[in-house]
């Protein structure tokens, strides 16, 4: 992993994308994972600066709450319209979401498994760091689910999002599993915002745990951490 400190999270945002921007031009209908939250907002729109550098890339929304409409403001599938599908252009047609409210869930996981299988791997794969170690909804556990699948979340994790806290439960997510992460060509990792301190000393000790599953990202040959976290 390589890591770098940006000064703040406007340089965060401008090193992470000029990073992505090099990868499209060399290969423009790249497949991308788009994670959503506070930690990619700034890059998504540094990148919509050079929308006409994203006229065939291929997205995939990387995960979803089950527990509100896709609808719903708060959304993931609201968050990639507002802040990369819209503002880049990128049609249905290159755009592989789902649907986390339908009653077989399992059956939308194995779709997606599918879709990766077909469309993937990954050329790039954008990460934020949960307060807890997780990456997409792989939550600290046991063990870790390697393919596409219906997560339990952690406390942490439904009230990072205030909509999400009085939610109805039971609180579920579907998302990425960590084999199709890592199978990725290239990661992008972003550690920013509050309260990411105790999870990213975990993740720099180098010790690979599934207590915090962003360790794992050390198996990987070509991640890029961009971070404003000190340690
Ligand atoms: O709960 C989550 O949090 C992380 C980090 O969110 P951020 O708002 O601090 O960027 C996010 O990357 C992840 O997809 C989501 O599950």
């Amino acid at each position: 992993m390589k890591v770098t400190t940006a000064n703040d999270y406007a340089e965060l945002s401008q090193l992470a994308s000029a990073s992505i921007l090099s990868s499209v031009r060399a290969n423009p209908s790249l497949f991308f994972c788009a994670a959503t939250g506070g930690s990619p907002t700034g890059m998504y729109a540094e990148m919509a600066k050079h929308a006409a550098d994203f006229t065939q890339m291929r997205v995939m929304k990387m995960d979803e709450w089950g527990i509100i409409p896709s609808e719903h403001p708060d959304s993931c599938e609201s968050y990639l319209h507002k802040h990369l599908l819209g503002p880049l252009a990128i049609p249905e047609t290159r755009y592989f979401g789902f649907d986390t409210n339908m009653a077989d869930t399992d059956s939308e996981c194995l779709r997606m498994q599918g879709v990766i299988a077909q469309e993937g791997p990954f050329d790039i794969c954008i990460l934020g760091l949960g307060k807890n170690g997780h990456i997409a909804f792989n939550e600290p556990a046991a063990f870790l689910n390697a393919k596409f699948h219906k997560a339990t979340l952690a406390e942490s994790t439904i009230q990072h999002d205030p909509a999400l806290s009085q939610g109805a439960e039971p609180a579920f997510g579907l998302c990425v599993g960590m084999e199709e992460i890592l199978q990725s060509k290239k990661i992008i990792f972003l550690v920013t915002g509050n309260g990411k301190e105790a999870a990213f000393n975990q993740i720099m000790t180098k010790q690979i745990t599934t207590d915090c599953p962003a360790s794992f990202l050390w198996l990987h040959p070509n991640v890029e951490c961009y971070t404003t976290v000190s340690l």
